[in-house]
């Protein structure tokens, strides 16, 4: 646990990072210790770390950690080995702009500082990813903030996949909402969804919420529908991997199906939203690339398959809600309505506010 009592999600131990590795829990809590562009691309890849923040943080330290090995073992080729680096970061997963938004923030540091002595632009660099983790986390605290307002005492608020703090450097972004909602006093209780195949739901969510007491209740993915038109549910609250210009959302599959669904029974959708997560490049959510993931993820879960041999799968690790269905982005610079969204103002939005 950190200083806040919140799961550690990465952390630094004076020469390599430490990440939880996320594929074990809740059944074990395990650190894997990463100190290359690789290690860290191979970690990203395999979902040890998972989640776009603490995507985009665990690629600075890739960064950085090549940097520092390349200018103590090879710094004749250390140009050359570095953008091997980048590339290989930049292909782990193709979803969540913070991978990309992070990789681009590290070129821009040592490209400023690219005449300086090999071990001194290394620990620029190693400076660059500690700040990005530590901005990371007060970011979340800015969002948790604004999220709060939205939510009343005594809210059930239904969350998909894990926006927490182990999505995240610390204190989560749906999650971290509903940290600061019950900080400031508010009782609210989760409906976490599992989110097959890889049950961020089930297995992190829940966990979270458990591990600080939070009142949380695990449902199947095929149960919000039947809740919502109870009247059970009061509020959707739920993360992002890249947000185009426009306000369609890209998140974990399934996401779609819940956002049609408050739709259908008037109930708000909210999406949790740093501004890193913001892709200005895309002007809709037709241009997020949509990951489709192994398989062997969807035929059962680790060693147990239910799915007969032979039996064709597919497997899209995401899915585009249309912003018309967003009822507002809570981001670290303050909320942006579903008026602002289909007006086409996200952009003003986030051109103000990008520093
Ligand atoms: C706060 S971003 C969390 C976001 O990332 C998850 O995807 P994955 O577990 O595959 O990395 C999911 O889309 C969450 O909403």
């Amino acid at each position: 646990m950190n200083r806040d009592g919140h799961v550690e999600t990465l952390r630094w131990n004076g020469r390599e990072i430490e990440m939880i590795d996320q594929r074990l829990l809740p059944a074990r809590k395990e650190y894997v210790a990463c100190n290359s562009a690789r290690s860290v691309a191979d970690a990203i890849r395999a979902m040890v770390v998972r989640g776009a923040p603490a995507i985009g943080v665990a690629a600075a330290y890739g960064i950085a950690l090549e940097a520092v090995r390349l200018s103590e073992e090879i710094p004749s080729r250390f140009t050359e080995k570095m953008n091997d680096g980048f590339t290989v970061l930049a292909a782990s997963r193709p979803t969540a702009v913070n991978l990309f938004w992070a990789l681009d923030r590290m070129k821009k540091r040592w490209s400023e500082n690219s005449g300086r002595p090999l071990a001194d632009l290394a620990s620029i660099l190693l400076q660059e990813a500690h700040d990005i983790r530590a901005e990371d986390i007060r970011i979340n605290r800015k969002m948790g903030q604004y999220g709060a307002t939205l939510l009343k005492d005594g809210d059930r608020v239904l969350t998909h996949c894990n926006a927490g703090a182990l999505a995240t450097a610390g204190h989560g972004t749906a999650l971290g909402i509903f940290r600061s909602a019950v900080e400031s006093g508010k009782r609210i209780s989760v409906y976490a969804d599992e989110t097959r195949p890889f049950l961020q739901g089930a297995r992190l969510t829940a966990w979270e919420m458990v591990q600080e007491n939070i009142p949380v209740t695990l449902i199947t993915d095929n149960m919000s529908g039947y809740l919502m038109s109870r009247g059970e549910i009061d509020a959707v609250v739920v993360g992002t991997d890249r947000v185009a210009a426009n306000g369609d959302v890209a998140n974990k599959i399934g996401t779609y199906m819940v956002a049609v669904l408050a739709k259908r029974h008037n109930i708000p959708f909210y999406v949790a939203c740093p501004l890193s997560t913001i892709d200005l490049s895309l002007a809709t959510g037709n241009g997020i690339p949509i990951e489709e993931r192994p398989a062997e993820e969807v035929k059962g879960f680790r060693n147990c398959h239910w799915a007969p041999e032979g039996v064709a799968i597919r497997n899209p690790a995401f899915d585009v809600t249309p912003a018309e269905l967003v009822t507002a982005l809570i981001t670290e610079k303050g909320i942006v309505d579903n008026k602002t969204l289909t007006d086409g103002d996200l952009v003003g939005f986030v051109k103000k506010h990008r520093s």
